[in-house]
């Protein structure tokens, strides 16, 4: 974990992370995704539908490279909750498979794949309107100890 932080102590995980990039709706430059959440045992699912903007792009037209990782990151990171763990990312792969079109409402869904102890195995998919798989990704999790955030508060 990293030693310093700039979390106000005494408050809440959501409270912390109350100005997540990905999901904040108060965070005024961030992405403010809202997902949906599925938690049979068996089907543990988060899905958003993502509409960005040229404030998004990369190529004229379409979303940058770098945005999409964090579309992939943080609809694997609403997985956790689920799995009654708090996690980070150790390990995210993206296959860029088309280019994503800004201005277009995409459906982003992740999907907890299997857990070996504190390793989450997730993957993601970024699909356009008309079906096509735009991306895919996987991501490595690792449950980290609750108290070391309450560790990082100064
Ligand atoms: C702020 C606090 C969090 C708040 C969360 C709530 C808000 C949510 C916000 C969400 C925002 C969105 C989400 C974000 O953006 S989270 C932000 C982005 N992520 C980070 O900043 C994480 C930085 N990294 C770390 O802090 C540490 O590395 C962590 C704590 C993650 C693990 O450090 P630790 O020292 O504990 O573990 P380790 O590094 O020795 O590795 C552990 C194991 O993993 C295995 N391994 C590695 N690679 C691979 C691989 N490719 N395939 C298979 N296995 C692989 C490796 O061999 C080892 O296995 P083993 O030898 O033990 O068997």
């Amino acid at each position: 974990m990293p030693p310093e932080s700039h979390l106000p102590a005494g408050k809440t995980l959501d409270e912390q992370a109350s100005h997540c990039f990905g999901c904040s709706p108060i965070n005024p430059i961030g992405l403010q995704l809202t997902f949906t959440l599925t938690t049979e045992a068996e089907n543990i699912t988060a899905t958003a539908t993502v509409q960005l903007t040229r404030n998004h792009e990369g190529p004229p037209g379409y979303l940058h490279g770098g945005i999409i990782a964090t579309l992939m990151d943080e609809a694997m990171s609403k997985l956790n909750r689920p799995l009654n763990l708090i996690a980070m990312t150790r390990n995210l792969e993206v296959d860029y498979l088309r280019p994503c079109p800004i201005e277009t409402p995409l459906t982003l869904t992740a999907h907890h794949l299997h857990r070996e102890g504190r390793k989450l195995f997730h993957s993601a998919t970024l699909t356009h309107p008309d079906g096509t798989v735009l991306a895919t990704a996987k991501g490595l999790f690792l449950a980290i100890d609750p108290a070391l955030l309450n560790r990082r508060q100064p």
